[in-house]
């Protein structure tokens, strides 16, 4: 990471202000993201405070697309700057069709996974500088970024078993240790150069214990008690 440039996304100069709430999950393999998500959400229409539950890659019809090129372990020569643009180009895809809209009408986007994961996987795991890996995705989403991200953090080797106890290894999941090793440390960079923004938890914790931490911070967001 020595050359990987700035570890928190520079702020957006004229970028996306919005009405709505951005929360954003991060972290690596099987760490509970989409758990997490399902849960805040449901907590949430319970509330009164009805979210949009969304995820990159293939959070559109046309990101789906792009899902299923970078996860086929059949791309085996997919160059690491290809890779970097198919998942920004989901991103810009997302960005326009899902996040903007619902964010502008004053609503509550969670997504499972967004920029972090660019910065962590391209830039970290390939290798790409971070400063790039940053700037196509300012550009792809206007440079609209979470108001909230929570990472949830876990020794890669637990993940990756949650992970495929459940279906074949992808071609993501299926790069070394020491890849998904610099994707849990560039994470964690991520949110200690920048905390206000971020929560970040053991994932190693229970699932009802690490909700209720999640529904004290968003609760807090939205005026609404956890
Ligand atoms: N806190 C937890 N403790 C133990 N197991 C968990 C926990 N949270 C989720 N799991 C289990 O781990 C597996 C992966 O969870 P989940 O799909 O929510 O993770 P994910 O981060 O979205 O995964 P992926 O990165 O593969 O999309 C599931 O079987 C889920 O039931
Ligand atoms: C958004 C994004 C994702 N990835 C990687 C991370 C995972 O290996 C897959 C997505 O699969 P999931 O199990 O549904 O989370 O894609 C990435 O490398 N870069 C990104 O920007």
């Amino acid at each position: 990471m020595s050359d990987a440039g700035p570890l928190s996304l520079p702020d957006a100069a004229g970028g996306a202000a919005t009405p709505g709430l951005f929360v954003a999950f991060e972290g690596g393999e099987g760490v509970g993201k989409s758990t997490q998500v399902r849960l805040l959400c449901a907590w949430l229409a319970d509330a009164g405070r009805p979210a949009r539950a969304t995820f990159e890659p293939g959070g559109t019809p046309a990101g789906a697309a792009i899902r299923a090129i970078v996860l086929d372990r059949a791309h085996t020569g997919l160059s690491p700057r290809a890779e970097a643009l198919l998942y920004a180009a989901d991103r810009a895809q997302h960005a326009h069709a899902v996040l903007h809209p619902a964010l502008d009408a004053g609503g509550v986007v969670v997504t499972d996974r967004y920029i972090d994961s660019s910065l962590a996987y391209q830039g970290a795991g390939r290798t790409i500088p971070l400063d790039d890996v940053a700037a196509i995705s300012r550009w792809a989403t206007g440079g609209l970024r979470p108001h909230l991200t929570v990472l949830l953090d876990l020794p890669p080797e637990v993940g990756l078993a949650r992970a495929r106890g459940r279906a074949a290894a992808d071609r993501l999941e299926s790069e070394s240790l020491d890849f998904h090793e610099r994707v849990r440390a560039t994470f964690r960079a991520l949110a200690a150069a920048d905390p206000a923004r971020y929560l970040v938890l053991d994932a190693t914790r229970g699932v009802e214990a690490l909700a209720a931490d999640v529904r004290t911070r968003v609760g807090a967001l939205l005026g609404v008690p956890a």
